[in-house]
């Protein structure tokens, strides 16, 4: 369903949910024919076009109720949300410049993922007309090596567009460098005055993203809110994970960040949840009804997680090591998409009703004991004349190293909804395929009248529907179906939505959509402190106890399927991991 909108409804009419504000159903339009179209509902209208270039900004609310305008950084060393401190008269938002500074420019994921959806949401008019992007870092840089650097990782989403190379100079003209160190108030005062230059006296807002290692993180903040805030206009910082290593330093890391910043001003980023299929879980359960009636322990049997990477930890085993993969993926990638996946139905699509849900559900887990989970570990392994490297060859990490590069848990929730559905996670490096997926396996047909096709393991033929969330988005369902002809004979097809062949769009990084998110205020995929609570409770427990006891991983090889042990794992629930079946 398409939302019908003419330009005039800019300001906060409240219409349809799909294809006009893609969270709220407010619609706002910069540029209605460009925005608003198609008949396909999945076309949205970014919030930042109407908070930038709506005529009436003080019509519009950010997700916390604060006027999007609200100044809400910490001046000096105040540390009280100035949201109230709203200007009694705002300027046109076309006097209001956007700075981005990217904290640790220098480094992988910057020059990976930040600086390209930068790039992918200016080529997409994304952004606004006025904005500055400046990276950050110890490395001495010109502002032309910068650019320079990034220029390499810079792509034009949609392939052969006329104007690539142009808008690739003019974002890059856009970009500038400020070295300094991270614990140095001078350094972003220095920093500061160079973005008051380029802001050229026009109010401003500022993003810090924080693309640095999780130990400088306060130091980034305190000097960030201390020297560079804003003064005329919102100042939010997005954190990258790790948020801390367990239930402790986690609250410790949230304290001390909450010195310089209100909760309203951190942004914890999950990337996952800004991934197209992460997405779509709400609407292809809430706006369907052959779904919605299903999404309980009646009809569901379990539900599996399952990520896979076919490379190791390659360069990176020195940060691993210290993490491991249940801390790199399941207590927050794969928890995060459970938590959307079994949440009760939200009273609107707002933030903060969604995240109370997410809240709930995971309040309602059992925290997760040592015979939930089993643990491997990836060792070396020779293929085709070919060697690969098993974890502990890499130099970074400790000869000695019991660190999971494999996990598999079984988690349950323990509310009317869910009671003793098995939910399933399997999350593990240096695999034979790239790919992550949810299955939810249905219970069979009660008094099927074909079960004599399916022989005495009737669960072997249920539906199962899977999310295909990477690489080649799908959503397929199998279900049993006759093979054409004069006989009865049945199969198991799928019924498949391939988005490649659906869907023209290129699917956007989810870096994109999270930024763009953080820029507009919308706090939706963005962890709460209370969220990151409930997930740490649910894992610190077990991670102790594995780290206490020392807990020695299975191995297994490079390339390979993973630990047997999670074969047992699912079996003792009852359970067979749907991405072994052979037929994917
Ligand atoms: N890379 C990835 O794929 C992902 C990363 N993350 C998280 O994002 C953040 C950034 O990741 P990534 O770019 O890989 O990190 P890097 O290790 O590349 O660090 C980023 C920058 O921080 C500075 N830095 C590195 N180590 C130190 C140190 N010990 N003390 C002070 N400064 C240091 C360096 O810049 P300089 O020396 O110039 O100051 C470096 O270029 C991390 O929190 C990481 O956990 C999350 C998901 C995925
Ligand atoms: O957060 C992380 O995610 C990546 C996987 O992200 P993806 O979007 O490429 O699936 C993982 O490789 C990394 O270890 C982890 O820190």
């Amino acid at each position: 369903m398409a939302a019908h909108l003419s330009p005039s409804s800019s300001s906060s009419s409240s219409t349809l949910s799909f294809s006009s504000d893609r969270y709220t159903g407010k619609c706002y339009c910069k540029q209605f024919s460009r925005v608003c179209y198609g008949a396909h509902s999945s076309i949205w209208v970014p919030k930042i076009f109407s908070r930038i270039h709506s005529r009436n900004p003080s019509d519009l609310n950010s997700s916390n109720g604060y006027p999007l305008n609200a100044v809400s950084l910490q001046d000096g060393s105040m540390s009280k949300p100035l949201a109230e401190e709203v200007p009694a008269s705002r300027p046109g938002e076309a006097e209001t410049t956007l700075s981005i500074t990217v904290v640790g420019a220098s480094g992988d994921l910057a020059r990976k993922k930040i600086f390209p959806a930068l790039f992918a949401l200016f080529y997409e008019d994304f952004l606004p007309e006025n904005f500055i992007v400046f990276g950050y870092a110890r490395t001495k840089m010109t502002d032309e090596e910068l650019r320079n650097m990034i220029s390499t990782t810079l792509t034009c989403r949609v392939d052969k567009r006329e104007n690539c190379a142009d808008k690739m100079e003019q974002f890059l003209m856009k970009c500038y460098y400020h070295s300094g160190q991270y614990s140095s108030e001078d350094d972003f005062a220095k920093l500061d005055c160079k973005l008051k230059e380029k802001e050229g006296g026009s109010l401003s807002n500022r993003l810090f993203y924080l693309s640095i290692p999780p130990n400088i993180f306060v130091d980034a903040v305190k000097c960030a809110s201390n020297k560079a805030s804003s003064v005329s206009g919102w100042t939010r910082v997005i954190v990258e994970k790790p948020f801390g290593r367990d239930s402790e330093s986690s609250r410790e890391l949230t304290r001390c960040l909450m010195q310089y910043l209100s909760e309203d001003q951190i942004f914890r980023i999950d990337h996952y949840l800004g991934k197209e299929l992460v997405e779509n879980l709400s609407v292809l359960r809430f706006s369907n009804l052959v779904f919605e009636p299903l999404w309980s322990r009646n009809y569901i049997r379990n539900v599996q997680f399952i990520f896979s990477e076919d490379f190791g930890t390659e360069g990176r085993g020195g940060y691993f090591d210290n993490y491991g993969i249940i801390r790199d993926i399941m207590q927050n990638h794969l928890l995060q998409i459970l938590a959307l996946f079994a949440m009760e139905t939200p009273v609107s699509l707002d933030a903060e009703d969604i995240r109370n849900e997410k809240v709930k559900v995971l309040r309602s887990m059992r925290p997760l004991q040592l015979e939930d989970v089993i643990v491997g570990q990836y060792k070396g392994h020779s293929k085709g004349g070919k060697s690969y490297p098993g974890y502990i060859d890499d130099p970074t990490v400790p000869k000695d190293s019991v660190t999971p590069t494999f996990a598999a848990a079984a988690l349950f929730i323990n509310n009317s909804r869910w009671d003793g559905v098995p939910f399933l996670m399997k999350a593990g490096k240096a695999l034979h395929i790239r790919k992550t997926e949810i299955r939810v396996q249905f219970r069979h047909v009660p008094g099927n009248l074909y079960k004599w096709n399916f022989g005495t393991d009737l669960d072997k033929a249920t539906n199962e529907l899977v999310l295909r969330l990477q690489p080649d988005e799908a959503i397929y369902l199998k279900i049993n179906n006759k093979v054409p002809g004069l006989g009865m004979r049945l199969d198991r097809s799928d019924l498949n939505l391939l988005y490649s062949a659906r869907y023209r769009r290129e699917i956007p990084d989810a870096y994109e959509r999270l930024l763009l998110d953080a820029i507009g205020g919308e706090r939706r995929l963005f962890i709460r402190s209370d969220e990151l609570d409930a997930a740490w409770a649910l894992f610190s427990p077990l991670l102790k106890e594995l780290e206490e006891k020392k807990i020695a991983p299975e191995l297994y090889p490079y390339g390979s399927r993973g630990p047997v042990g999670a074969y047992y794992l699912a079996a003792k629930h009852d359970v067979r991991w749907g991405d072994l079946a052979g037929e994917d």
